[in-house]
């Protein structure tokens, strides 16, 4: 099963009485059709903390004090965890179920991909990896001789000296708008960065005057919604495509996407497990949060239709159909997946021959800033409108919209934060230029 719907079990468990557990479980295993008569199996994988080893250890105790079934992957990436379960419970059909199977499933897309991108062979894209100093590293590293031939990557922040996340990842990128240390960027060279546990990436580059551009997962979704369209359209075939994205997503984007690819879009709670379960509703759903964290979900009959199509169409179509068939391949569908979405976007770069300040052109972010508020109770606080509006308490929403409406194009909503015990404000208009009540000195 994927992993977001145990979140909720989970929270659902912790939230029930002792004497309810049994209840609730019969209940989980219903609704998540889990044969209880079948035996447990627990997939286990741990990152680079020190902690990681003892926790892991804890939890193969246990099963083996209980009778179960196990199997210990030992280093993973979060996605890969996703990986080995879906693959499991899928009996293989999605894939084998080892690193082995992961790199060599992803690579042989990417290859196929780049090799139309670059009829002659004697081309290679490169791209410079900031990995939080966290596992990415380990597995980029064991990974990259796969897929050598159509990428040259340079690791920086493998975690050999530098903390986990400190002053680099994706996560500090996004947040600051600015470059992790650590890594050496030339004018107009393409780079991304990984987050610790390798589930989201942000691209960046410098221009030739110094500015920074980040290129977020906003931004990433649109490239890859519009590339899946075009696919579409020489395939002549009407595949169901939606966008899915959190209020944190930037105004610019949505209507970019809305206005001007006309792909429909659809708002969520913040989270993964409800960007997750609602890009299951479409054929192609695409999902990104702006921080980089997403994937792209295809569903059977989508997949049954590019199938067939690469076997029965020709030429320019045919080509299409096949491109489709390895983007598939290409995607995580089991995780947001920081490898497999940097796979897939280089792939797009160059099938699409664009740089990535041809990427970043598609639209101009709205100014936007995002802060962390430590309150006494943070759930005095609640909302409705997948989040955008507080319904709580009695004269907050209407303060921020009387605050709002004195800007152009602008937005602002605040919520309690689901993981930290803080409350986040967001807010975004055409301009960063302060307003004046009084005559600027
Ligand atoms: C604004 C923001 O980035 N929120 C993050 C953060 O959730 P909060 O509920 O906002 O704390 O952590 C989540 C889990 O990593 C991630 O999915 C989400 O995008």
């Amino acid at each position: 099963m994927l992993a977001p719907s145990w979140e909720e079990h989970a929270t659902c468990l912790a939230n029930a009485e002792e004497q309810d557990v049994q209840r609730v479980l019969l209940d989980i295993s219903e609704k998540a059709a889990v044969d209880l008569q079948q035996d447990a199996f627990v997939v286990i994988g741990r990152d680079t903390r020190p902690s990681s080893e003892k926790l892991s250890q804890s939890v193969i105790d246990g099963i083996t004090v209980s009778g179960g079934q196990f199997h210990d992957y030992g280093l993973l990436t979060t996605p890969q965890l996703h990986y080995m379960v879906y693959c499991r419970n899928t009996q293989g059909q999605y894939g084998q179920a080892t690193t082995e199977g992961y790199y060599q499933k992803l690579s042989k897309a990417f290859v196929e991909l780049t090799k139309q991108a670059f009829c002659s062979g004697d081309k290679c894209l490169s791209l410079k990896v900031d990995c939080a100093n966290g596992i990415g590293a380990l597995k980029l590293r064991e990974m990259k001789n796969y897929f050598s031939e159509g990428l040259s990557i340079q690791l920086f922040n493998v975690g050999t000296t530098g903390k986990l996340n400190h002053l680099c990842g994706a996560d500090f990128v996004k947040s600051h708008q600015k470059p992790p240390q650590g890594i050496e960027m030339e004018p107009n060279e393409r780079c991304c960065s990984f987050d610790g546990d390798a589930d989201r990436i942000v691209y960046y580059y410098y221009d030739a005057d110094g500015h920074f551009h980040l290129i977020d997962g906003d931004k990433i979704a649109t490239l890859i919604s519009s590339f899946l369209k075009e696919l579409l359209l020489e395939i002549g075939e009407s595949l169901n495509i939606g966008v899915v994205q959190t209020a944190y997503a930037n105004g610019s984007s949505t209507r970019y996407l809305e206005e001007v690819m006309k792909v429909p879009v659809y708002c969520t709670k913040t989270g993964v497990k409800h960007l997750h379960h609602k890009a299951q509703e479409f054929d192609i759903g695409i999902y990104f949060e702006a921080n980089g964290h997403g994937t792209v979900l295809f569903s059977k009959t989508a997949e049954m239709k590019i199938k067939q199509l690469s076997e029965e169409l020709e030429d320019k179509k045919r080509k299409a159909a096949k491109m489709l068939e390895n983007i598939i391949d290409l995607f995580n569908q089991a995780a947001g997946d920081a490898i497999s979405d940097m796979l897939v976007i280089e792939a797009i770069l160059a099938l699409k021959g664009l740089t990535v300040q041809q990427w970043d052109a598609l639209y101009t972010d709205l100014p936007n800033r995002q802060l962390k508020v430590k309150v006494a109770d943070r759930q005095v606080i609640s909302t409705t409108d997948a989040e955008r509006k507080a319904v709580t308490p009695p004269g907050l929403q209407e303060a921020i919209d009387n605050l709002v409406k004195k800007y152009k194009l602008s937005r602002a909503f605040v919520r309690p934060s689901g993981t930290e015990d803080i409350v986040r404000v967001y807010a975004e208009a055409d301009s960063q230029v302060r307003k004046c009540r009084q005559p600027c000195t």
